[in-house]
């Protein structure tokens, strides 16, 4: 039993946002909320150190599937270099887009021309008889790349507590100015903003500087069902550190609320971490986009172990025993040389990254959607890479996702043999998600799906009906139904989600 934190009584009752205050009643809640318990109603604390700068420490445990916050972008926008976009709702625009009446900047319709986020540029801009040189779709343009820093530069203004606030977020401009897209951002953003747009009180530093802060900081928004692809300040959000085996996982909702959730039990002390990569990428390719992103050089656990917690994820088969894999001799190094675990065999850096950008080339390629071309690519690949290979998981997935969903092999067009295919893939594939991806990630929830579903689909095409396989199938779908409740708290795309769980209820009722 603790004490109410307002009459000091004895109370059970917890708030449950953070778990940590009492209160003997709803009116001591209530008065406590409105109190001061409004900005402090979290589970984490904002600690500091010399190498991560600020990071985000659990305040107690935070169990699997707990929402660790949520919180609205402080500015959103589009990403440096876009697709043609609405300024208005930042949906993608195909050929017959409207063109704001009075900027001319490309819109969804007249509706966005009044957005919130689009009429002070807009108000700008036409005064200065701006003339947008967007032509066609279906090209990434740069010249979107002054709209954040702008919206930057109007909180500045119009909300100069929240900007104080930006402007404590790091920028790592130092690092940044000497890069070839500083560069062109010194000669075209600087000179729009400050010759063009003429705004007043501000110098080329502090527009860099604000570059800086945005590139280290934004969340990619995207909104697969609205079309959206934009990129957001979440203030919050930005305060966790990374690690390439997080215990978070993050997604934006159609109102631009950013959702953070532990994927795993975090203990009270431990950090709550985020990845700023891609857990299926090689050691070598995160390390490389983290560095030129986020302008430091990981050493967490997973990119200081050659063998990637005995995944061999990053690895490529020997050529020379055929037996062994190769890891790298020492995974921080770029152009260390790689060794075969079995037979001692050494390879130049040089090569792997040449070998390894060949097959990630491949996989750009690849169509995703096509059964025939992911399982070529794995039998193409199969002498060089090993099943844990990042990349065979990569298509893997895929095709986990493909059979049972898609034209040609629908649940009913499934032969035997495919369905365990489909059983073989998901339970590989979560063998290997558990230890790279591990807890409730949105692959993981759709790999158990489906390997569920690939279940209910052998016990159909093996069994005639009876009690015992109702029984068995009513496993699989209580599975199933378990793990689809766990994706919708997980994800942004609830309809595909909803559409393959009404699918599979109804096959299982058949
Ligand atoms: C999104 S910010 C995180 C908040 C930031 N630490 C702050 O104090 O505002 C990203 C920056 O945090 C630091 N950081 C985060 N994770 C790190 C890690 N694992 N190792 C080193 N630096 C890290 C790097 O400076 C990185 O560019």
């Amino acid at each position: 039993m603790e004490n109410c934190a307002v009459c000091g009584i004895e109370s059970k009752q917890k708030c449950s946002g953070c778990n940590l205050v009492f209160y003997c009643s709803r009116d001591h809640q209530v008065a406590d909320w409105k109190n001061g318990h409004k900005t402090n109603c979290k589970c984490y604390d904002i600690s500091s150190n010399n190498i991560l700068g600020r990071y985000m420490v659990a305040k107690r445990d935070i169990k699997p599937g707990e929402i660790i916050l949520r919180e609205k972008p402080i500015v959103i926008g589009p990403k440096t270099i876009s697709n043609v976009m609405c300024l208005g709702c930042h949906q993608l625009l195909n050929v017959n887009y409207y063109k704001c009446s009075k900027c001319t900047w490309p819109l969804c319709g007249k509706s966005c021309e009044t957005s919130e986020y689009h009429v002070d540029e807009c108000k700008l801009m036409s005064s200065k008889n701006f003339k947008s040189s967007i032509k066609e779709v279906g090209k990434l343009e740069s010249s979107y790349c002054v709209i954040v820093p702008l919206r930057v530069i109007f909180m500045r203004k119009n909300q100069p507590k929240m900007y104080q606030q930006f402007s404590k977020l790091v920028s790592h401009i130092d690092r940044r100015i000497s890069t070839k897209l500083y560069d062109v951002l010194r000669a075209n953003l600087v000179p729009f903003i400050l010759n063009f747009l003429q705004i007043p009180d501000l110098t080329e530093n502090e527009i860099l500087e604000i570059a800086g802060i945005l590139d280290t900081n934004c969340f990619e928004v995207l909104l697969t069902s609205k079309k959206v692809k934009a990129r957001g300040i979440y203030y919050e959000t930005a305060m966790m550190a990374h690690e390439c085996i997080p215990n978070t996982k993050h997604f934006v909702d159609e109102n631009y609320e950013m959702k953070v959730f532990a994927t795993q039990m975090i203990k009270k002390g431990e950090m709550i971490l985020t990845s700023y990569s891609h857990p299926l990428k090689t050691t070598l390719e995160r390390r490389l986009a983290i560095n030129l992103a986020k302008c430091f050089d990981c050493v967490c656990p997973r990119c200081i172990d050659a063998t990637e917690k005995n995944t061999f994820s990053s690895s490529i088969k020997c050529s020379t025993c055929k037996d062994g894999v190769l890891t790298s001799c020492d995974p921080l190094t770029n152009l260390s040389e790689w060794q075969c675990i079995k037979c001692e065999h050494k390879v130049s850096g040089a090569k792997i990254i040449q070998l390894t950008s060949e097959i990630r080339k491949s996989l750009d390629h690849l169509n995703k959607r096509s059964v025939v071309e992911c399982e070529n690519f794995i039998k193409s690949y199969k002498k060089f890479l090993p099943d844990s290979s990042v990349f065979m998981m990569d298509v893997k997935y895929a095709l986990c996702m493909l059979y049972g969903n898609v034209d040609g092999y629908f649940f009913r067009d499934l032969s035997p043999d495919q369905i365990q295919r489909k059983l073989d893939l998901c339970n590989q594939l979560l063998s290997e998600l558990s230890i790279l991806e591990p807890g409730i990630s949105n692959s993981f929830l759709n790999t158990k799906f489906e390997l569920n579903v690939a279940e209910i689909l052998k016990i159909k095409s093996q069994f005639k009906p009876n009690n015992e396989t109702s029984k068995l199938i009513e496993i699989h779908m209580e599975r199933i139904t378990e793990t689809y409740n766990l994706l919708r708290v997980a994800s942004d795309g609830k309809a595909l989600i909803d559409n393959r769980y009404k699918k599979i209820k109804e096959e299982s009722s058949l």
